[in-house]
């Protein structure tokens, strides 16, 4: 059940377009989203629908041709300024020459003055959260994928920023390693909570950790269907035994494929 507040994410008519003019290629079509404080949400749709380019204009990464972002009642710029955003990206992007924990603590030590009022988290503290406190004086390539992946996470949860934008931070690991990470940002999730937006491919990935799924169209990039996920919290992996779940993945997975099909058109 979400405990919503507010809108952490209000996202408003965003429409997006790449390309020279004159072939200009409509990748959002009027996107309006509103993700609730301490609410998760996944977005799940066909290849190219525009996931990724939702989450960077929430971001503040590319800009919209039209409509509005506000993140915590904030511009996405006051909001990123303010560190009110993380962000978890496809690969973990750890520099290779520092150690774990100096990555983890790098984004404090940037701008030690602007940082010196913020409320921050302990690195060490979140390092062993997950699951790394026997890691943090490795380098970057002697961890695992998975190991890697969440000391990213790690390192976008140091500001304890309101919003958490996750771009399929799981893409790049094999089943099993997937499922692991999946819990342990579930575990971390579901007593430090944010609003997520977490772009995936996985439909029980999106139903284990979301309060709402968002599917979205393709050609040009919309959303077609938000499915409520009301399965209780604290959700453990015994969740995927039951029926209310194997129903959800029904429901999600015929959503997903009319807008595959759709989408191939
Ligand atoms: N900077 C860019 N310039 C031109 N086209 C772009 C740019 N970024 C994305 N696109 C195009 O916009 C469309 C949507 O891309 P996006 O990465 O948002 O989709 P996605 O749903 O995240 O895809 P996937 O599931 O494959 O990761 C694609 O056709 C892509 O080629």
């Amino acid at each position: 059940m979400a405990v919503a507040q507010g809108a952490g994410v209000e996202i408003r008519n965003v429409s997006k377009s790449f390309g020279p003019s004159g072939s200009q290629v409509t990748v959002l079509d009027g996107v309006s989203l509103t993700i609730g404080m301490g609410e998760f949400v996944s977005v799940i749709g066909p290849s190219g629908c525009g996931k990724s380019t939702l989450l960077k204009v929430t971001a503040g990464l590319i800009d919209a041709d039209l409509g509005t972002v506000t993140i915590d009642g904030e511009s996405v710029t006051a909001a990123s300024r303010d560190k009110k955003i993380g962000l978890v990206p496809q690969s973990p992007a750890l520099l290779p020459w520092r150690t774990v924990l100096d990555n983890v603590q790098l984004p404090l030590a940037v701008n030690k003055k602007a940082n010196s009022d913020r409320i921050l988290r302990d690195a060490k503290e979140l390092l062993s959260t997950f699951g790394l406190g026997n890691a943090m004086s490795k380098y970057p390539g002697q961890l695992s994928g998975g190991m890697q992946q969440r000391a990213a996470i790690a390192r976008a949860f140091v500001f304890d920023p309101a919003i958490m934008l996750m771009d399929e931070p799981f893409s790049a690991l094999d089943e099993m390693n997937r499922d692991l990470q999946r819990m342990a940002l579930l575990d971390f999730w579901q007593s430090n909570r944010k609003a997520v937006m977490f772009v995936t491919h996985s439909v029980p990935e999106a139903i284990m950790l979301s309060d709402r799924i968002v599917v979205m169209a393709a050609h040009p990039g919309r959303i077609a269907q938000i499915i409520d996920v009301d399965l209780p919290r604290p959700r453990t992996a015994d969740a995927y035994a039951t029926d209310e779940f194997r129903d959800l993945e029904a429901v999600v997975r015929t959503a997903l494929h009319t807008q595959m099909e759709d989408a191939h058109v």
